[in-house]
């Protein structure tokens, strides 16, 4: 079965901090080396597209300014959102994007949005305007595939209530400055912090996001029917941030 990755980039004009296009620059890459179709379609505010025709939906980070210009638009998708993942499009989320799937957000400027309100967490804003800032390592467990995780992060806002963290911290803050977890993974969505970006320094979590997205066509699709790719660059890069923040690099 010749399969394909036919990716919804919400967003893709205002939600990109931090190389977040990255990550989809990494997708196409390792899928078109093992001959998998690949389509990045984007969708900008008030254009008409239906979530449901993809296998992966995918929304990056931004300014807390950028986040509330954006929220009409994304409310007035929730259905379309919630069918899609109800038909099992796997959803990839960056900062800001993860935030806005939750209950809400409050900015720094103390003004609040409701989220999509699809999960019970939710978050608030870093007391006295302080930021969570910086590299970070965490350690994950994607549905037995364990292993460790870098990235950037640079948030105000404190996420809490998360009942499924993607990892626990190894270096870095996370979701709170003190919760020492990171992320919320729960098989349908996976959101994170991380930018870096996220998958060009991670490629076992790059081909995770691929194999999820391939379950919405081939539910028996496994990580381990990807075709293995040469990681030396992505490994070199890692090792850099391991030694600088003095985590031993386990996997
Ligand atoms: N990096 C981001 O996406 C920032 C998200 C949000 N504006 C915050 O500061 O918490």
């Amino acid at each position: 079965m010749k399969h394909s990755l036919r990716v919804c980039w919400l967003y893709h004009d205002i939600m990109d901090l931090y190389g977040d296009k990255g990550n989809m620059m990494v997708l196409k890459k390792r899928c078109e080396d093992r001959d998998i179709d690949f389509v990045l379609d984007t969708c900008g505010i008030g254009e008409k597209k239906n979530l449901c025709d993809y296998n992966l939906i995918f929304l990056g980070g931004g300014d807390d300014k950028t986040q509330f210009s954006l929220i009409p638009d994304l409310l007035s998708r929730k259905e379309n959102i919630k069918q899609a993942m109800d038909e099992n499009t796997f959803v990839l989320l960056i900062c800001g994007g993860y935030q806005l799937f939750g209950q809400y957000y409050t900015a720094s400027d103390n003004q609040k949005i409701d989220g999509l309100k699809f999960y019970d967490y939710y978050t608030d804003t870093g007391a006295d305007r302080t930021r969570c800032v910086g590299n970070i390592i965490i350690e994950a467990n994607l549905d037995g595939i364990k292993t460790q995780i870098v990235g950037f992060e640079n948030h105000g806002g404190q996420t809490k209530n998360v009942s499924k963290p993607l990892g626990k911290v190894l270096s870095g803050y996370g979701n709170t400055f003190d919760s020492g977890y990171e992320g919320f993974y729960d098989g349908k969505i996976l959101g994170t912090y991380l930018h870096g970006p996220l998958l060009p320094k991670n490629p076992v979590v790059a081909d995770f996001v691929i194999t999820k997205a391939l379950q919405k066509d081939d539910p028996e699709f496994k990580f381990e029917d990807l075709k293995p790719l040469e990681n030396s660059f992505d490994e070199a890069a890692r090792d850099v941030l391991f030694k600088r923040l003095n985590v031993e690099k386990t996997r």
